[in-house]
């Protein structure tokens, strides 16, 4: 087997190794592959493994011995998985690797929307407290979680994780889903309709795939509907925003602040409004980079490329 990792750098940045995959082929692993190096590069490949570079139609008609796209994330938008199966090429993704990291990202975003530790630690290092007459200040509004509504936009892996988290701080929780499955009883969770969910949370968390259905899923019609005072958290993908509305609403203070860890473009633009707006908290694309979730998809990404080798794929698309 021909194996090419085309962007192997932020999965195993030296502190895992790839062992796993190099037993079941000749492997290459790129750092990094810009979109014009992508064809070249996998030419040769029985099996390409990507984690954020795009495989488009166009891309694929040009790998005509490519059999194999092993995705090394749980996210698969980058791939066109349609194409892909009208050419006969199996396309896996790792799912459940990072629920714990994510929905930890979650929360340590909407916490700094509660207490600003860092903006609060800064002014006492600065010299403030000790210049106090008061035993305590703060430098910024103080929120309590408990009893405030956390609104999920999917409930899958992530989104239940996120869930059981938002329980325990005492919020209540309410949640809505694709629509195309029978939702199931879930403890303490209410599910509702998006319309629903969008008037009544406080902090609204997206868990759901960026697919046609999802793109630009919350915009300035669905943020009118959001308390003024929510807190929008998304580190799903970006593109479930469209971004200059959100980043307008921010500034405009129809929507209180923004935590993201995923953006449209990735490195973004210099010019994404976002990076300019008010109460806005940016990661960048953070969440699923503990060294233990990274391991987890190492192991995942290797044991899919050898079911696949073994004639028996798992975690397949489509
Ligand atoms: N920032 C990061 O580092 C990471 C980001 N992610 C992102 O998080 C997303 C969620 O991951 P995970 O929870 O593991 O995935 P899951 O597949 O377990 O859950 C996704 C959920 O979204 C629901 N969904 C699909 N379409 C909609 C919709 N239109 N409205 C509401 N819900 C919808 C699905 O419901 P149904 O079954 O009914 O379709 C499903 O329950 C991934 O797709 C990925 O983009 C994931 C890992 C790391
Ligand atoms: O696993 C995912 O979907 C991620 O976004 C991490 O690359």
């Amino acid at each position: 087997m021909n194996i090419v990792v085309l962007d192997g750098y932020t999965l195993n940045p030296g502190d895992l190794d790839w062992s796993g995959l190099q037993a079941l082929g000749e492997l290459t692993v790129y750092e990094r592959s810009s979109e014009s190096e992508i064809v070249e590069r996998a030419a040769q490949a029985d099996m390409v493994l990507t984690n954020k570079t795009p495989l488009s139609a166009q891309t694929l008609e040009q790998l005509p011995k490519l059999r194999y796209v092993g995705v090394l994330a749980t996210g698969y938008n980058i791939v066109d998985v349609q194409a892909a199966k009208e050419r006969g090429v199996v396309v896996t993704n790792v799912p459940a690797y990072s629920t714990h990291s994510v929905a930890q990202l979650v929360f340590a975003l909407v916490l700094e929307f509660c207490h600003r530790v860092q903006r609060h630690s800064d002014s006492v290092l600065q010299g403030d407290w000790a210049g106090s007459v008061d035993f305590s200040y703060s430098v910024s509004p103080l929120v309590e979680l408990n009893n405030q509504t956390m609104g999920l936009i999917g409930l899958g892996q992530i989104g239940k994780q996120t869930a059981l988290i938002a329980l325990a701080m005492g919020m209540k929780v309410i949640a809505t889903g694709s629509g195309r499955t029978v939702p199931q009883p879930v403890d303490g969770i209410e599910w509702v309709s998006l319309e629903e969910l969008l008037q009544r949370a406080d902090v609204i968390s997206l868990h759901c795939p960026l697919t046609p259905a999802t793109n630009e899923l919350i915009n300035a019609e669905r943020i009118a509907r959001m308390k003024p005072s929510a807190i929008l958290i998304n580190t799903a993908r970006g593109g479930l925003l469209n971004e200059a509305d959100v980043a307008q609403a921010l500034n405009e203070g129809r929507l209180a602040g923004a935590g993201l860890d995923v953006l449209t473009v990735e490195p973004p633009k210099p010019d994404n409004p976002l990076l300019h707006a008010q109460n806005v908290i940016i990661t960048p694309h953070i969440a699923w980079a503990t060294k233990e979730a990274r391991a987890r998809l190492m192991a995942v990404a290797s044991s899919n490329a050898r079911s696949f080798v073994e004639g028996r794929p798992v975690n397949v698309i489509g």
